[in-house]
């Protein structure tokens, strides 16, 4: 099959790699005629996997309108900012009908939608579906085992994008519920900016324990708000992903959180970060979600306030202290 991968950063070019192992005709799309260049010559990607060596079959392109031509699966790995814009100005070259697959975790601004929203909008009539999961691109590329899921309502679509997607130790799970799989792999980036901020205090695992699990209390309330199942956030594309991601020192939203924590300003921090940190934007989404559908979410607006400099992250983990349980646990005094 011709599969096209727009965004050549960090996910799009693994997932690309991991998709000409399927033997299938891979083209990545890369926005800087330089990266593309360098995939297609010298076979890596050094600004977004440093070290890395890419399958020689892996073809790449700066030309979007060759790169549309090209699909007949479209995976989209550009950043939630430029999701829209990107599959606008694919839309006049694409072949009608097959699948587009969101490799990306965020809202978009303003329309509060998730991806596969945005694909439905934008492309529509097309089955659209997420790849989502604790899915740290560096460990994949380097051929570690890890585990995935593909979420469409539809699960004949979802199980033949499955097939199309797992090799070997890359394991894929397909999910029917959409809503809580692209909510936890959006929000779970905002808890890693919290754990990370208590990294960066200093604290211990206890409080970090605590900041992940009154976090994932918080996915789930939004999710299940927004019509997902509480189950989905218990699996990979919740709890799964959001241990992954507040855990490993390889993730960018807990890079984020560490830095304020040590005291250093987000625009220093984002001012020195040539990848995507998504949860620093998705924040404002979440927090306006949860106001929309009445949610208390300490955590989300604690970060929220961070982020926009209206506390400092040592407030913030004073303020995180008043986390309010959902469930079975009572507050705090
Ligand atoms: N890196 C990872 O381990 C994982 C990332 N993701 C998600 O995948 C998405 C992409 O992330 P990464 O590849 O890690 O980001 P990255 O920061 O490594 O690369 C982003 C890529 O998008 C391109 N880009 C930026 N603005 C653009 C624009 N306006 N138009 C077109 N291209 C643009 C950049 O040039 C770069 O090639 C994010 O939503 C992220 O949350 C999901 C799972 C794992
Ligand atoms: O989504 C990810 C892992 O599943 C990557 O997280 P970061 O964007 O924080 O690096």
């Amino acid at each position: 099959m011709r599969v096209t991968v727009l965004g050549a950063g960090s996910w799009g070019t693994t997932v690309a790699a991991l998709l000409c192992r399927r033997d299938h005709e891979v083209l990545l799309w890369a926005r800087n005629p330089d990266v593309a260049a360098e995939v297609a010559e010298q076979r890596s990607n050094e600004a977004y996997l440093p070290g890395s060596r890419l399958p020689a079959r892996l073809r790449a392109t700066a030309d979007l309108e060759q790169a549309a031509r090209h699909a007949e699966l479209l995976v989209v790995g550009v950043p939630t900012a430029a999701f829209r814009e990107t599959l606008v100005n694919v839309r006049p070259h694409l072949a009608p009908w097959f699948p587009v697959v969101s490799l990306s975790k965020g809202l978009e601004r303003g329309t509060h939608l998730r991806m596969t929203e945005v694909i439905k909008q934008v492309l529509p009539g097309r089955p659209a579906a997420a790849l989502t999961g604790p899915n740290l691109a560096r460990e994949i590329m380097s051929g570690q085992a890890a585990a995935s899921v593909i979420a469409t309502e539809d699960l004949t679509v979802a199980a033949a994008l499955q097939r199309e997607v797992e090799r070997g130790l890359f394991r894929v799970y397909t999910h029917h519920d959409v809503i809580g799989c692209e909510i936890g792999g959006a929000f779970k980036n905002v808890i890693a900016i919290a754990t990370g901020i208590a990294e960066g205090l200093g604290v211990g695992d206890n409080t970090r324990a605590a900041v992940m699990s009154r976090g994932l209390a918080e996915l789930t309330t939004l999710a299940v708000a927004m019509g997902g199942e509480a189950t989905t956030l218990a699996g990979l594309a919740g709890m799964g992903d959001m241990v992954a991601t507040c855990m490993s020192p390889q993730s960018r939203n807990r890079h984020v959180g560490e830095q304020l924590g040590l005291g250093r300003s987000l625009e220093q921090v984002l001012g020195e970060m040539r990848m995507v940190a998504e949860g620093v934007k998705t924040v404002a989404t979440v927090v306006e979600l949860a106001d929309r559908h009445g949610l208390h979410m300490p955590i989300a607006r604690t970060i929220h306030d961070v982020v926009n400099g209206r506390i400092r992250a040592a407030d913030a983990y004073r303020g995180l202290r008043g986390a309010v349980p959902a469930g079975h646990e009572s507050q705090p005094g």
